[in-house]
């Protein structure tokens, strides 16, 4: 690449089809709590209460549930003929989007990224009130922010060199010791990611993470979702990740798109910050207190559309696959690497 990437801030919003949006709605204004900055038939436009943004989720009406884009906050307005630039030196399709293409975005730079995901570059967006204080409208599950995406895509080496060249860095990785890379973490806001690579067909979207401040806001969502008895969106969790620290629960929305709820991961913002490589064989990586990994979780992923909101193709991922080397007939997880007793957990358990 001889053209310099666009500086991109952080990621900052996603817009997810959803068939019904009165039941999106009771999931994710009556028990998430997000803010309805702005709503109308066709479309809902949210935040969480740190964010004064215009949002950070859009959910609009239509018959197939798919991601419709993931966007990225850039330093300034400058920025966008630089991803422009670069993005049409990567040989993707690249569109100019006017100011108000979007409610509350200004103007965009739309791409169909090498990894098949529909990206947008913006800057300039509409301020609206930010509710950091308004404790009088915040319910027990507040959620503060956006904090990343995390994408299925098959060959995850790639991906993180693409993100590379974004000025991405990696915070942590999941490998074995036959050099496979499963899963990898990357940032450009000073936490542990933006973006997460997750090793598996694609692109497909696999999660949106919301960030709160307190354990008690994500053991709160739980209570709710069994108050009104819909404990089953509650797919992983709440537990304690091994990489990047983060108390964490999944929950699925009405369409299935899936949304993580996340507190305490930690700060990666020098430039020596090290990098953790994890075992895939480490039983305590995607769960601290060694809890197991629902078959789900692995396998089930939101489409992603193009860039005329048509659904993309999948890939299948070609390497192991997570799943098949820690559970299952072949698959095994240790709790301790060395001695007499590793504390294996048979493939079910895991
Ligand atoms: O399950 S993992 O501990 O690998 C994990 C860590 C951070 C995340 O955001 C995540 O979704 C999953
Ligand atoms: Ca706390
Ligand atoms: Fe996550």
């Amino acid at each position: 690449m001889t053209t310099t990437p666009p500086d991109v801030i952080r990621c900052a919003y996603a817009e997810l089809v959803v068939s019904d949006l009165k039941a999106s709605r009771e999931f994710y204004v009556d028990v998430l709590g997000l803010v309805v900055t702005y709503e109308d038939d066709e479309a809902i436009y949210l935040r969480a209460f740190e964010e004064y943004l215009h949002h950070s989720l859009i959910l609009r009406k239509g018959a197939e549930p798919a991601l419709a884009v993931l966007a990225y906050r850039v330093r300034g307005e400058g920025e966008l003929a630089v991803a422009e630039a670069y993005y049409r030196e990567l040989g993707v399709e690249v569109r100019r989007v006017p100011a108000g293409t979007t409610r509350g975005i200004g103007e965009a730079v739309r791409v169909l990224d090498p990894l098949g995901f529909p990206i947008e570059f913006f800057y300039e967006a509409e301020h609206v009130e930010r509710f950091t204080q308004r404790y009088d409208v915040h319910g027990a599950g507040a959620l503060s922010r956006l904090d990343h995406f995390n994408v299925n895509t098959p060959d995850v080496p790639a991906a993180r060199a693409y993100y590379e060249g974004l000025g991405f860095r990696v915070s942590e990785d999941i490998r074995d010791d036959e050099g496979t890379v499963y899963a990898a973490w990357m940032f450009r806001k000073p936490t542990v990611h933006d973006v997460a690579l997750t090793g598996g067909a694609g692109p497909r979207l696999h999660h949106i993470a919301f960030a709160t401040h307190e354990r008690h806001q994500i053991l709160h969502i739980c209570d709710h979702l069994g108050a009104v008895r819909k404990s089953d969106q509650i797919e992983r969790g709440p537990g304690r990740h091994g990489v990047s620290n983060a108390f964490y629960l999944y929950v699925r929305d009405p369409d299935g798109h899936r949304i993580e709820i996340y507190t305490h991961d930690y700060y990666t913002g020098d430039p020596d910050n090290p990098v953790i490589s994890w075992d895939v064989h480490d039983n305590q990586r995607r769960d601290w207190w060694g809890n197991p990994v629902v078959p789900s979780w692995y396998t089930e992923a939101s489409r992603v559309l193009d860039l005329d909101g048509k659904l993309q193709p999948v890939v299948e991922r070609t390497e192991t696959k997570e799943m098949d080397v820690t559970i299952g007939a072949d698959g095994f997880s240790y709790t301790r690497a060395d001695g007499a007793d590793q504390g294996f957990k048979l493939g079910e358990q895991v």
